[in-house]
């Protein structure tokens, strides 16, 4: 069964989103039809659908898609930054009848299906979006098919749904093996055993030689962090969630990496404790996303939920250590409480706010001033959006530099 794409004559079947505050929007269905739950969340990316889907830190999120055309540019075996869809339902206003691209190889709407993603399109994403920035992130289930029940049922199956907040989730998503990503060179990178990983599609564009090795721990990482890495002359070493510091140390890592991921962090207590025994050794660490959260509890400071989180591609961010201002790619729905105007003493020495949100002064980036390691809350890796901020690659190849000399 298909749902909203495609010039096919039958219209796809009824579909309905209820929210868990009772407010409900009527549509039609838009890839597999069925029923799904999860926490609604919007996006506010206009091109990179294909990246946002394949993001493991969407798993359990229903992501409303606030650009109005979706799907338009059709789907591609190049694009994912995982090995498969995560978001658990997804909400267009408009898709397209037809994908024109010349990487195209199926539709969006094809893809959703032979994933069994439950989408819903013709919904007003405006007012939804517009709702949930008012109202908060909820829960929400989409239903769709010939026998939808009455939303009175309806609702009570959203509200049984579990909760975003005190969600454990990284273990999920993570790979279960680990693999390395070799640094740049000739070779494609190959991936044993991943659930979550980079695919053979990417080809490494340099020759060059390995300068470094990173153990990365991954919570959920997107494909292309590794990537930004190895273009870099670092062969990483991707290592399971679970992973210890005795794993880590067997790699004989340069640097430890600490990826983004899905869930509440403060559930996340074995990262905690493995990135402090990290800190402990001064070995250079970097963190993206969820990794800053780590960062920011392995120093002390608590981690909170926004009310409706940052997501999308164009997000002001100004790096306080230069006083630029970066737009870059974001997605979080939890944030570091970490005071921006004084240095804090940590057991791990003084830390600052490195980068800060300009719409609304969200901690954006942590450092530590006394040893070698920092991190920020969004995506420095882009996949989609803008390389304003592929500059922290850098910064922590120049932290493993300084660590050797
Ligand atoms: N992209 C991420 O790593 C997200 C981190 C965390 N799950 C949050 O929502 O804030």
């Amino acid at each position: 069964m298909s749902g909203g794409g495609g010039d096919r004559g039958e219209p796809p079947p009824f579909a309905v989103l209820v929210l868990e505050d009772g407010r409900a929007f009527h549509g039609r269905a838009y890839g597999a039809v069925g029923e799904t739950f999860g926490e609604a969340v919007f996006s506010t990316g206009m091109t990179g659908y294909q990246e946002t889907l394949t993001d493991p830190s969407y798993h359990r999120q229903v992501v409303v898609m606030t650009a109005p055309h979706v799907g338009n540019t059709g789907v591609n075996d190049e694009d994912p930054e995982s090995a498969r869809i995560w978001v658990s339902g997804y909400v267009v206003r408009d898709p397209a009848r037809k994908p024109s691209n010349w990487r195209s190889q199926r539709s969006l709407d094809e893809e959703l299906v032979a994933q069994g993603v439950v989408g819903i399109s013709g919904v007003d994403t405006r007012a939804l979006t517009r709702h949930l920035r008012e109202r908060g992130a909820m829960r929400v289930g989409i239903f769709s098919g010939d026998a939808i029940p009455d939303e009175g049922t309806l609702l009570a199956k959203v509200r049984k749904a579990p909760e975003m907040t005190g969600a454990d989730l990284s273990a999920e998503v993570a790979t279960k093996e680990a693999y390395v990503v070799p640094a740049i060179g000739t070779k494609r990178f190959t991936v044993a055993a991943a659930e979550v990983a980079t695919k053979e599609a990417y080809v490494v564009p340099a020759i060059g030689t390995k300068r470094f090795t990173v153990a990365a721990i991954d919570l959920g990482i997107k494909g292309m962090t590794p990537l930004r890495m190895a273009e870099r002359g670092i062969e990483v070493h991707v290592l399971p969630a679970t992973a210890t510091l005795e794993e880590v140390y067997a790699v004989n890592p340069d640097g430890v990496f600490f990826s983004n991921g899905p869930g509440d962090p403060s559930t996340a207590d074995h990262p905690v404790a493995l990135m402090q025994g990290v800190l402990e050794r001064s070995t250079p660490l970097f963190g993206i996303c969820f990794g800053n959260q780590i960062l920011g509890r392995a120093l002390g400071f608590g981690t909170f939920k926004l009310k409706y989180g940052h997501r999308g591609i164009n997000q002001p961010v100004q790096d306080r250590t230069t006083g630029k201002v970066e737009v870059t790619a974001h997605n979080h729905g939890f944030a570091v409480d970490a005071p921006l105007d004084k240095v804090s003493d940590t057991k791990f020495g003084r830390a600052e706010v490195s980068h800060v949100c300009l719409n609304d002064q969200v901690v954006e980036g942590l450092q530590l001033l006394d040893r070698p390691a920092f991190s920020v809350q969004y995506h420095p890796e882009a996949a989609a959006g803008p390389h304003d901020a592929a500059y922290l690659f850098d910064r922590f190849v120049s932290l493993m530099e300084g660590q050797r000399a």
